[in-house]
């Protein structure tokens, strides 16, 4: 069986909308934090492994307005045991623009029965047993 590790990655985009703002005009760091946090979390379903953040190292580097367009690049940079270990800049003005924003991140491998024992058991379990992957992937996402 192929199974991808090291050196996997993923971009997305992440516009920042007037409710993600802190300071007038500004995003809310938390926010950025949270965008890092899911791009680097979609690496591990390219693993196709169940992970939980461990550590979430972030800088902000540049003031991020408000209706810009975050480019997001991430990707695995080691994988030892259940430890997942990645990376992932945000930029602004285009994918080959300013880092404005970067994070390094430890992930750690869980059985789903961390969500189970932790979470809402039967919401989980519904998840599980969609057979569509995006839904699937869709209930561990951020609630709009
Ligand atoms: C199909 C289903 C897909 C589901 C997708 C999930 C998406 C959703 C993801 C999230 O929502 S993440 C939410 C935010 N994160 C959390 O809520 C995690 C809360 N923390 C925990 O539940 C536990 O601390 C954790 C599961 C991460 C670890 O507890 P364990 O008891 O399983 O592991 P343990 O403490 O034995 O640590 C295992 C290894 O990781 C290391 N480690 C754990 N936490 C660490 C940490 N914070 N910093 C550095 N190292 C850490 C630890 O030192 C150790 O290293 P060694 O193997 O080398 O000894």
């Amino acid at each position: 069986m192929a199974r991808a590790g090291e050196g996997v990655s993923v971009t997305a985009e992440f516009t920042v909308q007037p409710a993600h703002q802190g300071a007038p005009g500004l995003a809310h760091g938390g926010v950025l934090a949270t965008a890092l946090d899911e791009t680097l979390g979609s690496l591990n379903w390219l693993l196709r492994t169940i992970a939980v953040t461990g550590r979430l190292e972030t800088d902000f580097v540049r003031p991020v307005p408000v209706d810009t367009v975050l480019h997001l690049d991430a990707r695995i940079t080691a994988v030892h045991g259940r430890k997942i270990y990645s990376t992932a800049t945000g930029r602004i003005g285009g994918p080959e623009g300013p880092v404005a924003v970067r994070a390094d991140a430890l992930f750690i491998e869980v059985k789903v029965d961390h969500f189970i024992d932790n979470g809402r058991p039967a919401e989980i379990r519904a998840a599980m047993s969609d057979p569509d992957q995006v839904r699937r992937a869709r209930a561990f996402e951020v609630n709009p």
